[in-house]
């Protein structure tokens, strides 16, 4: 469907409408594949398509939704390990491209693996190889997995994600233990500071006491250098302390699944562990946890691996549900139109931009619904109170045909409508008088006209760029072609009662102030009357400041209400 610039403007306002409400960025493609169409079964499908799936979502999956992320399994090339192949299988190992390939053993890798018994033995495969690399995405998504496995219940459609997640509790334990190796080094420096506050404690209490003869023995030993003897005093403290550091060693093991031994059996006191010390039992519990890692990871990996691309497709179904979901708070309140030949109509349409609007309903050319007024005319004049919603019907009549057209529901309570070619809005420009202005105006309205073709020409008051005199005659024979091609329009003009005249086959409405409130303000009927042409505001203003003013200047506005009555 083709869509003039202002046409263009209200659906790219629309279109905004909806992704503003999209939260997943992945989410936004879905909107394009909604772009306004002519073609009549596409309209049908798409209403299907909506129908069926906008009833799936649940309010609470916008916060389930919002935690979906998406999960990229990349090819990594990971360092860290060597593939032993035989000369044959050389070139195939290396296509691969994660990791190093050599037909021996080498130093230096924390990881051997072979095809020909060199390390543990795997396949020519990524999966063999390299199973972090679709283990370790899953893993840091679990998030994203949880909200799919709940989406999936709500929408009935199930999920693979709890399944998968079982799988991953595998490597619980693994995980536990990689996060201590970050956080090694304030492990050990707290073990060693509770070790060394427990030990000052020990070496405070203790006191040596020996009885005179002990203390001659003791001095003798001393003179003649035996410390064997003169240590063994000390032994009940050093045993002790011992003991500290091995419970304390003992601890950091179970606690690294890994055995720890750390602390100096030389110097006693204070308890020190060296940078170098602790970056080597770093290096070792890597290595070791490496080869858990892989081993752990090949083993989830061979049970979830299946699922993979039906967790494809549930992601992309939830960023779908996403759009739909944006669709759906959207279109709240809405109907799905009728597809029908003959022309458009709706019921109780409301502006999508006007808060609190009141409901219009509306009919151009001739389809089931029929109003007191109505006779299926396709060229209308909408006339009526200045500020009394003429251009404001026309930007709803847009709306209802774009939504319809994308297969949307629409912003009436019923709605017919009939696929178009093309929509064009003619916008009043405020700013722009002249022959420049009225020549581009004439031009544009010119253009809609030419090609064939089932299309709306929405005018928005043509005539405030040139005279009056001259706009009837433009006018007129310009909306005598769109008849006789067929075409429907709906132009807002001041010139209702002239047009009239010369146009037999259009139907005037009239949008009018139904009075004045008790504040003598103007309250305005926003829904056209059909067939009648539009009181205008000026009689309600005289009449306002008839009511308004005092003495002469009343008597003086009570006589030109009388020039209205007559
Ligand atoms: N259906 C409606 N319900 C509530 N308010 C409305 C409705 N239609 C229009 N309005 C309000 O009325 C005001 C005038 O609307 P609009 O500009 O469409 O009138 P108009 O007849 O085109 O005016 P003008 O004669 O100046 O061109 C706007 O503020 C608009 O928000």
């Amino acid at each position: 469907m083709k869509l003039n610039s202002e046409a263009k403007k209200i659906y790219n306002q629309i279109a905004g409408e909806i992704k503003k409400r999209i939260i997943l960025k992945e989410s936004l493609a879905y909107l394009e594949r909604f772009s306004p169409t002519n073609d009549k079964r596409e309209i049908l499908k798409r209403q299907a398509y909506f129908k069926e799936n906008l009833k799936l979502v649940k309010p609470e999956m916008r916060n389930l939704l919002l935690k979906i992320k998406p999960i990229r399994f990349r090819k990594n090339f990971l360092y860290d390990r060597l593939l032993v192949v035989d000369e044959s299988e050389l070139e195939k190992a290396q296509a691969l491209g994660v990791c190093e390939v050599s037909t021996e053993p080498l130093e230096g890798y924390d990881l051997i693996l072979s095809t020909i018994g060199y390390g543990i033995d795997v396949d020519l495969s990524v999966g063999d190889i390299a199973p972090e690399l679709y283990i370790m995405p899953l893993w840091e998504n679990r998030e994203t997995l949880e909200a799919l496995a709940r989406i999936g219940e709500l929408t009935g459609e199930g999920s693979v994600a709890g399944e998968i997640l079982e799988g991953l509790k595998e490597l619980d334990e693994v995980m536990k233990r990689k996060g201590l190796i970050g956080d090694l080094d304030e492990l050990i420096a707290s073990e060693e500071k509770r070790l060394n506050e427990k030990i000052a404690e020990k070496l405070e209490k203790f006191s040596l006491t020996l009885s005179g003869k002990e203390l001659l023995e003791f001095l003798n030993e001393l003179k003649s250098g035996n410390y064997e003897a003169i240590f063994a005093h000390f032994s009940e403290v050093e045993g002790d302390i011992l003991s500290e550091i091995n419970e304390s060693e003992k601890k950091l093991s179970e606690t690294l699944g890994f055995t720890v031994e750390l602390f100096s059996r030389e110097n006693l006191y204070p308890v020190e562990v060296s940078a170098e010390q602790i970056e080597l039992l770093r290096h070792e519990l890597e290595k070791e946890l490496k080869v858990e890692l892989y081993l752990k990871s090949r083993e989830i990996l061979e049970k979830v691996k299946p699922l993979l691309p039906k967790l494809k497709e549930e992601l992309k179904r939830a960023y779908e549900l996403e759009f739909l979901r944006a669709v759906k708070e959207f279109t709240e309140g809405f109907t799905f139109p009728e597809i029908v030949e003959g022309g458009i109509a709706f019921i109780n349409g409301r502006h999508l931009f006007i808060e609190r609007p009141q409901p219009v309903s509306y009919v151009v050319g001739n389809v089931k619904v029929t109003f007191d007024g109505t006779n299926g005319e396709k060229v209308l004049i909408l006339t009526g109170a200045n500020s009394g919603g003429k251009t404001s019907l026309l930007e709803l009549i847009s709306q209802i045909i774009i939504l319809a057209h994308m297969g949307f529901p629409v912003n009436a309570e019923n709605a017919y409508v009939e696929p178009l070619d093309e929509l064009f809005f003619f916008r009043r420009k405020k700013s722009v008088y002249g022959a420049g202005a009225f020549e581009t105006a004439l031009r544009g309205f010119a253009r809609s006209l030419v090609r064939e073709g089932k299309k709306l020409i929405l005018i928005d008051e043509f005539e405030a760029i040139t005279e009056p005199g001259a706009a009837v005659k433009i006018i007129g024979e310009l909306l005598k072609i769109a008849h006789e091609k067929g075409f429907y329009v709906v132009i807002v003009s001041h010139l209702g009662e002239d047009l009239m005249k010369i146009l037999p086959f259009a139907r005037v409405d009239g949008i009018e102030a139904k009075g004045l409130d008790e504040h003598l303000n103007l309250i305005v009927d926003r829904q056209p009357k059909f067939g009648v042409l539009g009181k205008s505001t000026p009689e309600l203003i005289v009449q306002r400041l008839y009511h308004k003013k005092r003495g002469k200047e009343k008597e003086i506005f009570e006589r030109v209400l009388g020039a209205f009555r007559s």
